[in-house]
């Protein structure tokens, strides 16, 4: 298993369509760190992301490993929200041996890293279905261990609970925090749900509305693990998180005139 890289982000700025996205933006994330980035909707924290996979291209630096990000690489792995980046015309087997075949790795070798990183993400019973014949939630867990058979140093995840439902959503929260134990990896996982945030987190990142969007707060979530809802620390750790989102969110509104200030 290759130990998480470290994350470094140097005064980057991020212009798609002629508009500034994000402003300029600094931010470290530790070898091993679970980050998850939150906002309102559209601030920019998917282009973020897709910045750190190399999707796309910024002014400014973005490091992993201290290694310049120039474009994609399997030290990045990247967990979208749709289930649909699976191949639907091979088995989760096939699928989670694909990217170990196209880096030249035997037939064989390919087989035992699959199997070693399905058993990881519990789907040992499913390893001969398509995509087709799972639910959601099996679906994400196998995109998962496909990410994971490259052994990425860096897991970079986009909502990726976001098309299930709350129970599986759960689940899957409780499976990510142990893979991610299991695999070392430095995470960054982006989210709408504050919550999922507080779970999952060592921490909570937000940022301001965009254009130019900017982080408004890093909180490092000190509460012990297993994080539990009902913790007055982490309901107050809620509220504080949901009212500097609510604040961007307001912020919006005015700006778009779809609030209007109440006359004293
Ligand atoms: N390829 C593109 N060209 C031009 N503008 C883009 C492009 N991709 C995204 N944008 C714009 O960048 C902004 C940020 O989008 P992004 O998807 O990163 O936001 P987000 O915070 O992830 O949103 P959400 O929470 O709703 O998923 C939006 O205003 C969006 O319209």
């Amino acid at each position: 298993m290759v130990p998480g890289a470290a994350i470094h982000i140097d005064r980057l700025s991020i212009d798609l369509g002629g508009q500034c996205i994000v402003g300029e933006t600094s931010l470290d994330v530790a070898p091993g760190e679970f980050v998850c980035l939150l906002g309102p909707s559209g601030c920019g924290k998917s282009t973020l992301l897709n910045v750190m996979a190399g999707f796309l291209p910024a002014q400014g630096r973005v490091t992993v490993g201290g290694v310049p990000v120039t474009g994609p690489g399997v030290d990045r792995g990247v967990v979208f929200q749709s289930t649909e980046a699976l191949f639907p015309w091979l088995t989760v087997t096939e699928n989670v041996m694909y990217g170990p075949r196209l880096r030249g790795l035997s037939r064989k070798d390919c087989a035992a890293k699959a199997r070693h990183y399905i058993d990881m993400v519990g789907l040992t019973h499913a390893a001969h279905k398509f995509p087709r014949e799972l639910s959601g939630g099996m679906r994400q867990r196998a995109q998962i261990a496909r990410v994971l058979v490259n052994e990425p140093s860096v897991i970079l995840m986009d909502e990726p609970f976001g098309a299930l439902d709350a129970q599986t959503r759960e689940v899957m929260q409780r499976e990510v925090d142990r893979i991610r134990r299991a695999a070392q990896a430095t995470v960054v996982f982006v989210t709408h749900d504050i919550w999922e945030a507080i779970v999952l987190g060592d921490r909570v990142i937000t940022m301001t509305a965009g254009p130019q969007a900017r982080i408004k707060s890093d909180i490092r979530v000190d509460l012990p693990a297993p994080r539990d809802q009902a913790d007055p620390d982490a309901i107050r750790l809620y509220s504080t998180i949901r009212d500097g989102i609510a604040a961007e969110v307001d912020k919006v509104m005015r700006r778009q005139g779809l609030v209007r200030e109440v006359a004293a």
